[in-house]
């Protein structure tokens, strides 16, 4: 095995001090951009108040569907991008492609424990990297493994619906998970975001923070006609009056 090498000369560019800076990150996953007019998106979605760009990265082999790699990634940079970039790998086997998302800029990496064979060492990939590594937990899967790798975790990503597509319904069951996840980071004082992925809407997302998370991916909610960034702001701020009303 040869550990796959990871260049220096984008590493850990990016704007990180959101990270302890707020109560809630909002992150609009670009799943759900016009990806015709991608850099607009973005640059309009972070006018209007988003902290961070969810970036999705399907194989159509871990996951049924196949999206966007890191010449994507790249091109947001080089596009004039500095928000964090939070690249969700639905990828098997991972470890080539945190070579490849460091390189391009991503800002925080994080991958399925089912999809590598060494969760440790891919954890440590993203770390030596300089960006922020987490753990993503399908609806079906324990989140047990979070014991051994503790010392490694900055993000636990809860799906709250089964990877692969936006637009899906919010399975419930992710809060008394995301209740259990928030115990574990409170239990063993670690600096780590808990976030949740998938059906976050305006209707639910004071609830969703009420179980204890503090990053919230939200694709269909909020990038949607008309696309503009006043209706985009309009969703946002409906979205922190909520997560502004929720008892802690
Ligand atoms: O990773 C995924 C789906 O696999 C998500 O990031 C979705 O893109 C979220 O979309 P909505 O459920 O918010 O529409």
């Amino acid at each position: 095995f040869t550990s796959p090498k990871i260049s220096t000369s984008l590493k850990s560019q990016t704007a990180l001090n959101v990270w302890g800076d707020k109560d809630y990150l909002i992150a609009p996953s670009i799943l759900s951009a016009d990806f015709a007019m991608l850099g607009t998106e973005v640059d309009n979605v972070l006018e209007a108040g988003a902290d961070v760009v969810h970036f999705d990265v399907m194989d159509n082999h871990y996951v049924p569907n196949l999206t966007i790699g890191p010449m994507v990634c790249k091109a947001l940079r080089d596009h004039g991008v500095t928000a964090p970039i939070d690249v969700h790998l639905m990828v098997s086997p991972v470890d080539a492609s945190i070579a490849d998302f460091i390189d391009a800029g991503a800002s925080f990496i994080t991958f399925h424990p089912e999809a590598t064979n060494h969760v440790d060492r891919s954890l440590q990939l993203i770390k030596a990297g300089g960006c922020k590594a987490g753990l993503v937990f399908n609806p079906a899967t324990s989140l047990d493994i979070c014991e051994m790798v503790k010392d490694k975790l900055d993000i636990i990503l809860l799906m709250s619906v089964n990877p692969g597509f936006g637009g899906q319904a919010f399975i419930p069951a992710t809060l008394d998970k995301a209740r259990a996840a928030r115990k574990f980071i409170d239990d063993n004082k670690l600096d780590c975001r808990l976030e949740i992925d998938g059906g976050v809407k305006v209707d639910n997302i004071k609830e969703v923070a009420e179980a204890g998370v503090d990053m919230m991916v939200a694709g269909s909610a909020i990038l949607k006609a008309p696309r503009t960034v006043e209706a985009y702001k309009e969703t946002i701020d409906a979205m922190r009056k909520e997560l502004a009303a929720a008892k802690k």
